[in-house]
């Protein structure tokens, strides 16, 4: 009997750690939430004070405090670590906010997250300003890049996408109203289309224009056709799509100077022009050109792009680029476009030199580690803004197909724009599942 209940034990034992080691290869998530998150708060809870110390995270006490937190007996007084404010477990990793005192700064926590990291053995350790005195610890149980799931409470709102998870576990957004103007790089098959379809997604559900410039006949962009307000297809529909868009855009500083107003925003929202998002996939199509005559139409193209990117935020026109290369390679105005893109995106790059052109002037920290991007780990990329900060991003896996049906069920979204009818894509009573044979994709001309 005894041996029996010894077996049954051994052998419950060992389905469990079997089971466990699956967990923890296959479902990293719940094994993290049923053993990885226990052992680690406790660990974190236990060696709080001593891991500070160690790592150079104390401070030595002023006034008050100090009387308050002398060791009695020795006669000395204590350094303080940041006091822990809130210890909050997630699907993915620990967050943790610690109030800094006086002395030390976010940067000091940043420069040893992973001695952090190694101390509480987690997978990463970030470290976000929350507010000033704030700072917020974000520990991965895991590698959360590795099979993106998107956090639940990330959805589309007001001009907010989440598009992808970044690697600390919280969703990038791509954020209009923050960085109106953006600009997507990478190398072939490195995810640059997967980014944009995860964009179309989200933007699909909330209440603006999609106009989509596909010079590559639309393979991409005409599966999402019943949600957009306009699709161009070749450097000439290209060329006229933005010269109504630069049209719309005077349209719209007109009626702002007649509200007395600067911006579209502070307009009461019945008069408010919907806001337009411009998806341009492989840019490089509208500026190369293969004979002399075609200069004239990427002069047009070039300059339309560049006011648009200087002046239609306010008016709430946004682009957003993408391409495989963008420097002074593709020609006059090509860095003078750039510059404006202030949202950058670079995924895997075949060399050094186009991650520099993507992040050397928003976060120069950041070209080495697009530098690095592996190639068996498409959708990943470096996300950047003007504000110097970056974080390393994987998009979620989505198929062309989920993206279309998104589209299908928002078509009743796609607003009221006489001005764009003429570029209104053609869409057939019942989609298919992949995109129509190349040369179907033409706007409908009346
Ligand atoms: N986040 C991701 N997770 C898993 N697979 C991905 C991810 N992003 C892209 N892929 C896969 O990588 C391949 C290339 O992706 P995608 O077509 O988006 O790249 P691209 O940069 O647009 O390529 P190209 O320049 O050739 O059009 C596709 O097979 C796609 O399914």
């Amino acid at each position: 009997m005894t041996d029996l209940s010894v077996w049954l034990e051994a052998t419950g034992a060992a389905a469990g750690a079997g089971g466990l080691g699956y967990a923890k290869v296959r479902a990293p998530r719940v094994y993290w939430s049923l053993v990885g998150m226990p052992v680690t708060w406790g660990r974190f809870v236990l060696s709080y004070r001593s891991t500070m110390d160690v790592c150079g995270l104390t401070v030595q006490p002023s006034g008050l405090r100090a009387f308050m937190t002398r060791n009695v007996a020795r006669r000395e007084v204590q350094p303080v670590p940041p006091k822990i404010r809130r210890v909050r477990g997630t699907s993915t990793g620990l967050r943790v906010t610690l109030l800094l005192p006086a002395g030390l700064e976010p940067a000091d926590l940043i420069a040893t997250s992973e001695r952090l990291r190694h101390a509480w053995g987690v997978y990463s350790v970030t470290v976000a300003e929350t507010k000033p005195g704030y700072v917020e610890l974000r520990m991965t149980g895991y590698d959360v890049l590795r099979r993106v799931r998107m956090p639940r409470k990330a959805r589309p709102r007001g001009m907010v996408v989440p598009v992808a998870l970044r690697e600390d576990g919280t969703a990038f957004e791509r954020d209009y109203r923050k960085a109106p103007m953006a600009l997507t790089l990478g190398a072939n098959h490195s995810g640059k289309s997967m980014y944009q379809r995860n964009l179309i997604k989200g933007l699909a559900q909330l209440p603006v224009a999609l106009v989509g410039i596909d010079c590559k006949r639309g393979v991409e962009q005409t599966a999402y056709a019943p949600r957009l307000s306009a699709l161009a297809t070749t450097p000439d529909e290209s060329a006229s799509l933005l010269a109504v868009l630069v049209a719309e855009m005077e349209d719209r500083f007109d009626q702002l100077r007649q509200h007395g107003v600067s911006d579209m925003w502070e307009l009461p929202a019945e008069l408010r022009p919907v806001p337009v998002v411009v998806l341009v996939d492989e840019v490089a199509e509208l500026f190369l050109i293969s004979a002399k005559k075609d200069e004239e139409r990427r002069e047009r193209i070039v300059t339309a792009l560049i006011r648009l990117a200087q002046m239609a935020r306010s008016v709430g026109i946004y682009l957003e680029i993408c391409g495989q290369r963008f420097g002074s390679d593709l020609g006059k105005g090509a860095t003078m476009l750039r510059a404006q893109l202030t949202g950058r995106v670079v995924h895997r790059v075949n060399d050094k030199q186009t991650a520099e052109m993507g992040l050397n002037d928003v976060a120069p920290d950041a070209v080495p580690i697009a530098s690095l991007i592996p190639m068996e780990r498409p959708g990943t990329a470096v996300a950047a803004d003007s504000s110097g900060g970056w974080s390393k991003i994987r998009t979620p896996d989505t198929s062309r197909d989920e993206v279309a049906a998104v589209c299908r069920e928002f078509a009743h979204l796609v607003p009221d724009f006489p001005a764009l009818k003429p570029f209104r894509p053609y869409v057939p009573a019942a989609m298919p599942a992949v995109s129509p044979p190349l040369g179907k994709a033409r706007p409908v001309t009346s």
